[in-house]
């Protein structure tokens, strides 16, 4: 079993409040990442869960006990750092092997936990090398054998691929998610990377300033932000933000105004009222190369070609800087050549004065909806 819950945890660095009262209820077996930009507290909340930071308020509760003064090695919980933290002159099979010998393991159960990790994490002609000799990746790798060799309840990782180059990240990526499949173990896992969340999370945790600003699966977040916060940190390229005029709302949704243009969208208008300032959030992959409901006409500066797709970089209405379109790989624009969008009211994301979204009532028909799980936070 590995069944976390963080109730009302807190940080305070002297008068600082770094976490401010996060809650959370991570179930046996899931793969949550904590993203978030630096400072956050991403580090310091698995520092807070590891044991290695004390907690200034709120339960730490590891399988139904509370942990909060239990030390690391009682926690049941094992750490991979950043730096991978081997000892130079020992060898692989004795990296893994150490936290077992600190326990004072008999020789032949140490010889096959070492041997069982290494198989699952591919080092078997590696156990009699020094770490010099290896890659990042596979550093890593022993790193991550160290841990399995413990058999934590919970897994805890601090951005682990971050000295890696990005084509080993990629790999280590799907190591990752096949380890968590084979081991079927609780992970939690930070990272200020939102490729890394997207691809390998049950759930991400999105941490702003010390406290949750969403959690939930990668595709809800995607298509549901629940805050601006969220909207502008999940997905790349950033969603494009517009400031609009509500004009109304109805049964249909709230009727907004973007420079004479008026448009309904389909979201939950409750809270919206006549007069005041929205944010329409609109993400580049729904730019059309037609008319929509919403039309704007953009001047590209910067156009990345990726095969695939092109990225378009415009200014708006003189405006907006960096107004993103991704569109067709094989479309022919060229900078500082007018261009005609469209956006369809559907795929539009609101969001009031406070940054709140205004829930969209489109059926996400395009999207396995099993993957979407409910807002834990
Ligand atoms: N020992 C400390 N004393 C005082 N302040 C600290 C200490 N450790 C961290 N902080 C502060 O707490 C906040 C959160 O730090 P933390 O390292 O958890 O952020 P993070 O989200 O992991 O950032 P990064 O992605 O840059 O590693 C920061 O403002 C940091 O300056």
């Amino acid at each position: 079993m590995g069944q976390l819950y963080l109730n009302k945890v807190q940080k305070f660095y002297g008068d600082f409040e770094v976490i401010k009262g996060v809650q959370l209820d991570v179930k046996d077996g899931e793969f949550i990442v904590f993203v978030g930009p630096s400072g956050c507290g991403k580090s310091t909340l698995l520092r807070m869960i590891a044991g290695l930071d004390a907690t200034s308020g709120g339960d730490i509760v590891i399988d139904g006990i509370r942990v909060n003064d239990l030390p690391p090695v009682k926690r049941g919980i094992a750490m991979v750092f950043q730096s991978y933290a081997l000892y130079p002159h020992m060898s692989v099979f004795e990296n893994i092997a150490f936290p077992l010998r600190v326990e004072k393991m008999a020789e032949d159960k140490i010889k096959a936990k070492v041997e069982h990790a290494a198989r699952i994490l591919h080092l078997e002609q590696r156990l009699e090398q020094k770490p010099g000799m290896l890659s990042g990746g596979q550093r890593q790798r022993v790193a991550i054998g160290r841990a399995i060799v413990r058999e934590p309840k919970i897994f805890l990782f601090d951005e682990p691929l971050s000295n890696l180059d990005a084509a080993l990240r990629a790999d280590m990526r799907i190591e990752l998610a096949k380890l968590h499949r084979q081991l079927k173990a609780t992970m939690i896992y930070v990272t200020h990377d939102q490729v890394e969340a997207m691809t390998m999370a049950d759930r991400i945790v999105v941490l702003n300033g010390g406290h949750i600003a969403q959690c939930g699966a990668p595709l809800e977040l995607y298509h549901k932000p629940a805050n601006l916060f969220v909207a502008g940190f999940i997905g790349n390229p950033k969603m494009n933000m517009l400031p609009v005029t509500c004009k109304g709302t109805s049964a249909e949704g709230v009727l907004i105004d973007y420079q004479g243009q008026t448009a309904t969208l389909p979201v939950d208008g409750t809270r919206a009222k006549a007069g005041e300032t929205l944010t329409l959030g609109i993400r580049p992959e729904h730019l059309l190369l037609d008319t929509g409901d919403l039309n704007v006409t953009v001047v590209p500066t910067v156009i990345e070609r990726l095969g695939a797709q092109t990225v378009a970089y415009a200014s708006l209405d003189g405006k907006a800087e960096n107004f993103c379109a991704m569109l067709p790989g094989t479309i022919g624009i060229r900078p500082e050549q007018p261009l005609p969008l469209g956006i369809k009211a559907a795929d539009c994301h609101l969001f009031d004065a406070d940054g709140q979204a205004f829930e969209r009532r489109v059926s996400l028909t395009d999207i396995d909806l099993n993957l979407l799980g409910t807002t834990a936070a």
